[in-house]
This record gives C-alpha cells, sequence and structure tokens, in this order.
C-alpha cells in the first residue's frame, strides 16, 4: 500500500531530524542531480524525439504516468554521460528551490551547463553559493525575463521545477505563475510541431499543485517525473494532479515510515494489498459460502449490459450470480453464461443498475431495484428482502436512492453521473466541474449519501469515511462501453465473498471496491497489450489477473 504523507505529516517527521542536524537537503540534492543524471544520460543514448519522451513516460505495460511508482531510491550521485547537457533550474524563495539549487550545483560539477533563474529576490543562500562555487550561472530576479526562461528552457536537455514545494500555498504567484503559463504554451506549441522539449522533473511535487489535495488551481508545468522526498504526497496521487505529476518515485531522504501518519487518509493500493482482500475458497467452501452476487442489470434497450455485469460478475470467481429481469435480457445472459441462475433467492451482494435507463421505461427493472436498495438500507424488513448485504449501485440506480445508505452500499458513477447526482442533491454542478475537482466532490458525495463513492476516471478515487484510494492502474483504452459495467460486476463478486466481514466492519467496503479497481485495472492492461479493449476481452482477462495477483 502507498500510503501518502500530508505536508503537515512530512513537516512533523522532518522536524526531529532537522533538530538533529540530518542532512535531509543534501540527500534531496543528491537524489535529485542522480536522478537528472540518469535521465538525461538515458535520454541522450535513446535520441530525444517526442515519441521517445513519450515512451519514458510510460511503462513496458502501457500504465500511464500516474500510475507508475517506483520503490524508494538511496542518495549519491554518480558521473555519466549528460556531459555538456543544459540543465535549467526554476528556483523559488523556500527549501525546493534550496533542493534545485544544490543540485544544480552536483550537475554543474559533472560537466553540465547549469541556468538557474531565481523568481525571488531571497533564495536558499547555501544553495546559491554552492551552485556558483560550481560554475553555475544564476539569473536574479531582477533580471529575469519571460522569453529568455522560455528560450532558455527549450534549448535545455533537462529541467528541475523547484519553485515550489510542500510549502505551496494556492496557485502560483507572479511571477512564478506568468513563468509557468508561458512555458506550458511553448510546450504545447513544440508539441504540435513535433520540436524538441526537455524533460521535466519535479522537484518534491509539481510547482502548483495542490500538495494535500490533488487540486490544480493554476498553471503547472507537467512533468516528465516528479522525485518525491521521504513519501509521497496526496497530490501525487489523486486526480487532477496526479496527471502532471509523470512517473512517481520516491527519494528515501530517511524520514523513516514509523513516522508517518497514523491514520493515512489517501492510499493507492497495489497489487498485494487486492491480493489480501480477495477470498481464496477452501476444501470447506461451496457455492454460497463463496458469495451469491444478485443483479439486475439491463433492460430491452439496454440488455448487453446485464450480459456484462454477469461476465464480470462470473469471470472473478462468484459461487453464484443470479440475474434478475425481463426474459429479453436473462436469456441473453444465460446464452452467454450458462452457469447464472435467473430465478430469485438469497444473495451476499447486489449489483445494481446498469443498463437501467432512469426514465422509467422498464417497471419491472425499476421496482427490482427498489426492493434490492430496501434490502441494503435496511428499511424493509430482513423476512422480506432477505436482509442487509453489500451492494454496488449503477447507472440508472444512483437515481433511485431515497434513503442514506450505508457505507456497504458502493455508488460507482463516472463524471456525468456524479454531476447529476449531486445535482439531484441541491448542488449547482455539470461534469466539467467534477472532472476539475474529482476528490472534493467524490468526497462531498460521499459525505451526503453516506455510501461508499467509486468515482471512475483515468485515475479512480474511491472514498469511504476517512480514507481515499487513488487508482491508475488502467490503460487509456480501458475507456470504452461496457467496461464500468464488468466492473460493477467484479466488485460485486469481491463484496459477495467477504460480505461477513464488510457488514462486521464497513470501513473495509472501501478496501474491496479498490481491490476490483486494481484487478480491472490490470486485466484492462493484460487484455489492451497496448492496443484497443473490449469490455467483453476485460471480463475474459479476469481470471488470469486474479491467478497472477495470488501467485505474487
Ligand atoms: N521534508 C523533507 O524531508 C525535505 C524537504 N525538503 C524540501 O523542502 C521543501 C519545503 O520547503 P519550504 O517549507 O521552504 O517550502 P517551499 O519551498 O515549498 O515553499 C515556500 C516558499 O514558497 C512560497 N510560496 C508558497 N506558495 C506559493 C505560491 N502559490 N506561489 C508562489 N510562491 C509560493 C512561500 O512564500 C515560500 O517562500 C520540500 O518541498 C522539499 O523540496 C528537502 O530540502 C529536504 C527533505
Ligand atoms: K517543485
Amino acid at each position: 500500500m502507498i500510503e501518502a504523507w500530508t505536508a503537515d505529516e512530512i513537516r512533523a517527521a522532518e522536524k526531529p531530524l532537522l533538530d538533529a542536524g540530518t542532512p535531509l537537503m543534501d540527500r534531496a540534492a543528491r537524489a535529485l542531480a542522480r536522478t537528472a543524471l540518469a535521465d538525461v544520460a538515458r535520454r541522450r543514448s535513446a535520441g530525444s524525439s517526442p515519441r521517445l519522451r513519450l515512451a519514458g513516460a510510460l511503462g513496458s505495460d502501457g500504465v500511464p504516468g500516474p500510475g507508475r511508482v517506483r520503490p524508494p531510491r538511496r542518495h549519491g550521485v554518480s558521473r555519466n554521460a549528460a556531459h555538456g547537457a543544459r540543465a535549467v533550474l526554476l528556483v523559488g524563495a523556500g527549501n525546493n528551490g534550496g533542493d534545485a539549487l544544490f543540485a544544480g550545483a552536483h550537475l554543474a560539477r559533472s560537466g553540465m551547463r547549469v541556468t538557474a533563474f531565481l523568481v525571488a529576490s531571497a533564495v536558499h543562500a547555501e544553495g546559491l553559493a554552492a551552485l556558483e562555487a560550481a560554475g553555475g550561472e544564476v539569473i536574479a530576479r531582477s533580471e529575469l525575463r519571460v522569453p529568455v526562461v522560455v528560450e532558455q528552457v527549450a534549448a535545455a536537455d533537462v529541467v528541475l521545477d523547484g519553485l515550489v514545494g510542500v510549502g505551496s500555498r494556492g496557485a502560483l504567484r507572479p511571477p512564478s505563475g506568468g513563468i509557468v503559463r508561458a512555458l506550458v504554451e511553448s510546450r504545447a506549441a513544440a508539441e504540435a510541431t513535433g520540436a524538441p522539449w526537455p524533460w521535466v522533473i519535479a522537484v518534491d511535487v509539481p510547482s502548483g499543485i495542490g500538495v494535500d489535495d490533488g487540486s490544480v488551481p493554476g498553471p503547472v508545468l507537467p512533468a516528465d517525473r516528479t522525485l518525491t522526498f521521504g513519501a509521497h504526497k496526496p497530490g501525487l496521487l489523486l486526480p487532477p494532479a496526479a496527471h502532471v505529476a509523470g512517473v512517481v518515485e520516491v527519494a528515501d531522504v530517511g524520514l523513516g515510515a514509523a513516522q508517518g501518519p497514523q491514520v493515512p487518509g489517501t492510499l493507492r493500493m497495489e497489487e498485494a494489498d487486492a491480493a489480501a482482500v480477495l477470498r481464496v475458497p477452501g476444501v470447506r467452501d461451496h457455492k454460497y459460502t463463496r458469495g451469491v452476487v444478485g443483479v439486475v442489470a439491463g433492460t430491452e434497450k439496454y440488455p448487453g449490459a446485464g450480459v456484462l455485469v454477469a461476465a464480470g460478475a462470473v469471470r472473478s470467481g462468484a459461487g453464484m450470480v443470479r440475474a434478475l429481469g425481463p426474459t429479453t435480457v436473462t436469456d441473453r445472459i444465460l446464452t452467454r453464461h450458462p452457469e447464472v441462475v435467473t430465478a430469485g433467492g438469497r444473495v451476499q451482494s447486489w449489483v445494481l443498475g446498469p443498463g437501467i435507463p432512469s426514465d422509467g421505461s422498464d417497471a419491472g427493472q425499476d421496482r427490482r431495484v427498489y426492493g434490492a436498495l430496501a434490502a441494503v438500507t435496511g428499511v424493509l424488513d430482513a423476512e422480506v428482502t432477505g436482509g442487509v448485504v453489500p451492494a454496488v449501485i449503477d447507472a440508472g440506480a444512483m437515481a433511485m436512492l431515497e434513503h442514506r445508505l450505508p457505507e456497504i452500499a458502493v455508488l460507482t458513477p463516472h463524471a456525468g453521473e456524479l454531476a447529476e447526482l449531486m445535482r439531484g442533491l441541491g448542488h449547482e454542478v455539470d461534469r466539467a466541474d467534477i472532472e476539475a475537482e474529482p476528490v472534493r466532490w467524490a468526497r462531498a458525495a460521499q459525505r451526503a449519501t453516506g455510501a461508499t463513492v467509486l468515482l471512475k476516471g483515468a485515475v479512480t478515487v474511491i472514498v469511504g469515511s476517512g480514507v481515499t484510494f487513488a487508482q491508475a492502474e488502467a490503460p487509456a483504452w480501458l475507456a470504452t462501453a461496457g467496461a464500468g459495467d464488468v466492473l460493477a460486476g467484479l466488485l460485486g463478486t469481491l463484496l459477495a465473498a467477504r460480505a461477513d466481514d464488510v457488514l462486521a466492519d464497513p470501513s473495509l467496503t472501501s478496501r474491496v471496491a479498490a481491490a476490483a479497481v486494481v484487478l480491472h485495472g490490470r486485466a484492462g492492461a493484460l487484455a489492451s497489450g497496448g492496443g484497443p479493449v473490449s469490455a467483453t476481452d476485460v471480463a475474459d482477462a479476469l481470471p488470469r489477473v486474479i491467478a497472477d495477483v495470488l501467485a505474487r
């Protein structure tokens, strides 16, 4: 599990070390210089076309930048083939600028031509002296001209963004804001024309992101890599800021895991954690103990959703899947998945709503959804409903909520659906608002409904009470019709398998949901192999992915 530390938690952890004279900045700067040297050398040997730059930011499995998290590195600087390369440092007033200056001194001593642009009249004094002593060029704030910065950056091999780190407050102020805005435009122009553009390394965080909340309140220079010190920060995991962080790597400066947050608020689940959520059947298990998933999905208009939910549930190892609906839907499900049962009966989880439009056009499916929701919320007697069980509430079912939900209910909207849900709750928001601040709105939905909220996107966020998971394993190819239905079925299976545990400890729900997202993303990557993928392919890849995750 990757645990992000807030700015305050970082400060609390570093304080005793700094008081004891631990050279944190020296370690950070060495790690930074080593990374910059290695990146420049690698890019020089590979060429530096935009295509190659992109290839560098992606893993061999095609997982995009925010998803790639490397293990901590030890500090130390090695000299290499970066001799004569050009480095530009963007230097702010605080210690983040100090890191950049000391790293620049290492780079200059390694034979790079280093230019530092100071955006403040007073910067880290020792860092500045070190850079000057190493022969770096320094452009003072009084001499700063935006076109010159842009020109120098465009001609550089590597840029270290040290404008602001965990001391950041709000959008970048002038002159940093103006410089970054101009650089973002220059980068876009270079991308459009195929002109070269340097490799950008964010020092600790891309300057200007909301370090604790993942917001992007103003201009931010997108990084190819973020070298972050001591531990992850929430903003490096959470969208939209995660999208400008590139490949995130933690430099171990010796903060020590023991000094991290007591109860981490922002997490990224890894495969081993997903494996721990899975319930592997034992010799005493039978189909009922493994979990029965009840599915109310699909209508005459959208029958495929029922088929895909069933596929997700069956292929991820449900003990049994019960699919309820009109025969046009259940017949199709049976044709594809003869193991599905279409008679009613006890279930350990519900999947409600995929393929059921909110226009009331299928009264039968609506009635089934209302009945199941009554079970989930406990508003009807267990004698009638079969009892309270966890549920996945998707698509049309989200428009049918009449009662506050328990945490064991998982809402699975995309941005448009969340906007609709929040409008129904009296908030004037549209899809663009949700996309700009997905975490804020997912948290608002969690508070307003009581449910666990799984907001789908390039980085999917899962919000339970007091915890947010940010998962980025899905390749962009996974944004395809029906992929969400497969996820709903898969999550239904995981919830059914852990239903007793989830009922005993509802806070487990967000963990189970995050595990489903990990497996779904991995299945998408496996099925895609770097190319297009269908929702059916994703479901078909689930058994392999689950076996692989369990085998590790
Ligand atoms: N925590 C650790 O373990 C380590 C931290 N170090 C560095 O120290 C940094 C934190 O240093 P500081 O506390 O000095 O803070 P920062 O350097 O992040 O920022 C503080 C400065 O930025 C200005 N500032 C804040 N918001 C701004 C905005 N929106 N626009 C323009 N300027 C803004 C402030 O006025 C202040 O001068 C970390 O990010 C990291 O880079 C490293 O040196 C050593 C290891
Ligand atoms: K920075």
